[in-house]
């Protein structure tokens, strides 16, 4: 069997007992941190809380030669961990399709997620989410428009973006470089952002929220990662309120 576990959004607490019970009895525990990382522990205290050895995988292990993770299902328990939920915002349903047919049977215990944790940090309700997109760290001659035409498009129709921030093998976006990123994709257009949510570190004790202009955000200290930006539509009554009291929001 091929079970995979959430692990939530910031340090060993987070698991679901129910996802501590699989690993427990789990023959093979694989780990994959280039979706999401819980940064509030690390891998050789994991390896400790658990237990077990922990096999870690990169993005080419799942998506391009999962083998080992589907062998180790058929020959017994295999649990599969994700930061977050294992199936939000990230290419896991295609391992849970491969298995499926290959005859594995699956299983998903779910684990907190940051799409769930944007509506309750923010107060921005969950149905005026339009899609979402992410700000990738440009790379030579590459350096794609593709997040600032979603965030323009869901505002055309008056919905909130979530706009993930790149993590790449121990480098993580800050919401201070993603509104820059922005900003040069913006250069020499009309188009402008009047309003952005930055959050840092959701699901720790002391997560940072703050609501305002880029200029107001560049000036607060998200501290270390994880972060993530939202774009707003425009604010219901509620929602302001909520971001007055919660993220600092100003609206003068
Ligand atoms: C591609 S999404 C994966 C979401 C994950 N599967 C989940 O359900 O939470 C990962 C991105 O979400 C954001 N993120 C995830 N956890 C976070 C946290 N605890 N605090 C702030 N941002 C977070 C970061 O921008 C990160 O790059």
């Amino acid at each position: 069997m091929l079970i995979f576990v959430g692990l939530g959004l910031y340090d060993l607490d987070d698991i679901s007992l129910k996802g501590l019970q699989a690993i427990k009895e789990a023959d093979a525990v694989f780990l994959e941190t280039y979706t999401s990382v819980l940064t509030g522990t690390t891998i050789e205290q994991m390896r400790e809380k658990y237990g077990k050895d922990l096999i870690i995988l990169k993005r080419q292990d799942v998506e391009q030669k999962p083998e080992p993770i589907l062998t180790a299902a058929k020959n017994g328990i295999a649990v599969f961990l994700t930061g977050g939920d294992p199936m939000v915002s990230t290419t896991h349903a295609d391992l849970r399709i491969r298995a499926h047919e290959q005859g594995i049977p699956t299983k998903i215990i779910h684990g907190s997620s940051i799409v769930s944790a944007v509506s309750g940090l923010t107060g921005l309700q969950n149905y005026r989410f339009g899609k979402s997109c992410s700000i990738p760290y440009p790379a030579p001659k590459w350096f794609p428009k593709t997040p600032l035409d979603t965030i323009l498009a869901n505002l055309k129709q008056n919905l909130h973006t979530i706009v993930y921030l790149d993590i790449q093998e121990n480098r993580y976006m800050s919401v201070h470089e993603g509104i820059e990123l922005l900003e040069k994709l913006m250069e020499g257009s009309t188009d402008s952002i009047p309003l952005f949510v930055g959050i840092a570190r959701a699901g720790s004790n002391s997560p940072v929220v703050a609501a305002g202009s880029s200029e107001r955000l560049k000036l607060v200290d998200f501290g270390p990662p994880l972060h993530i930006l939202v774009v707003p539509a425009s604010l219901h009554e509620i929602e302001e309120e909520y971001l007055k009291n919660f993220a600092g929001y100003d609206p003068q």
